[in-house]
């Protein structure tokens, strides 16, 4: 029986597999950080990681986001998806809302939640956050956020051209304009503690495991949770952007969201990796 496992995970179930492919994958991720042209920018600019230029560059290209939006992001922590690209060109009076996980303080102008978004609790939670259109809001837009990065023209037009489909997202509770989902499962930490984790916690989020199979399997789950969730918040016309580690299951995801959106992208940004199997999917217009 376990001689007709495919061997991805005839691997994965061997003694110890697990820890050797970590170690080997903390050591290629210490070395790949220090030499990194985008680690390096990104901490010239003051950023959280490098992790803000894979969503510039998808943002560049299919231009998701602009002012007065609501923006949900899964999986913010430590930050730079919300600090850098949300929170600036949401504005004015966009509003971001970031869950995580792990504890990780909170970008500026940005609303966070601390939960596993995988438990029915904490998407109630979510929920129950979105529902009042004001929470998360600023009250004065023009001191909020570092609105000098942001490249878009703001406008409060975020809205659908239709009455009707805007009063069935009402009815729906659909008051979400963008998901942005860069989930991907936090090793539990081993080292590292005396580091202070809510404002620097990147020290134990390398989290791939360095086993394909896994990597793409709890990949999967963490995409089709987000797109169920996507299918009950967001607005007619909106959009949706998942990281995924490619495999043999990402077709069917592929295929629910072209169910639910006009165009869907399948793309790999300059700035991620080219040795990794992180790509990414893009939803653009939620069909009525
Ligand atoms: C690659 S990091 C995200 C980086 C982030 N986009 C940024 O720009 O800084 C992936 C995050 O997903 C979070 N995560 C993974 N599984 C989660 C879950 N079930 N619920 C909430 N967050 C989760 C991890 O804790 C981790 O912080």
């Amino acid at each position: 029986m376990f001689a007709l496992l495919p061997i991805t995970w005839r691997h994965a179930c061997r003694p110890g597999a697990l820890y050797q492919a970590r170690q080997a994958s903390s050591k290629r991720w210490q070395a790949r950080q220090q030499k990194d042209q985008f680690t390096r920018e990104a901490a010239v600019q003051g950023l959280k990681s490098r992790a803000a230029f894979k969503l510039l560059q998808i943002d560049e290209k299919y231009r998701i986001f602009k002012g007065g939006q609501t923006v949900v992001d899964l999986g913010y922590a430590p930050g730079s998806w919300s600090q850098k690209v949300a929170a600036n060109r949401t504005q004015p009076h966009g509003r971001v809302l970031g869950v995580d996980i792990i504890p990780a303080q909170p970008p500026k102008g940005v609303s966070t939640i601390q939960g596993n978004f995988l438990a029915p609790e904490i998407q109630t939670y979510i929920r129950d956050f979105l529902r009042s259109p004001d929470r998360g809001r600023p009250r004065h837009p023009g001191l909020q956020g570092d609105s000098s990065a942001s490249l878009l023209e703001p406008t409060l037009d975020s809205e659908h051209p239709d009455e009707k489909t805007r009063g069935s997202d009402k009815i729906l509770e659909r008051t979400v304009d963008v998901v942005l989902s860069d989930m991907s499962a936090p090793w539990y930490q081993t080292s590292g503690f005396w580091k202070r984790s809510l404002s620097a916690p990147y020290n134990r989020m390398m989290n791939t495991s360095g086993l394909n199979f896994r990597d793409h399997a709890g990949s999967m789950d963490l995409c089709h949770a987000a797109l169920r969730f996507s299918t009950e918040v967001l607005k007619t016309g909106g959009h949706f952007v998942c990281k995924f580690y490619q495999g043999a299951e990402d077709k069917e995801l592929e295929q629910q969201l072209r169910d639910l959106f006009k165009k869907v992208h399948r793309l790999k940004p300059e700035s991620s990796r080219s040795e990794s199997k992180e790509a990414f999917f893009v939803g653009l217009e939620r069909k009525p």
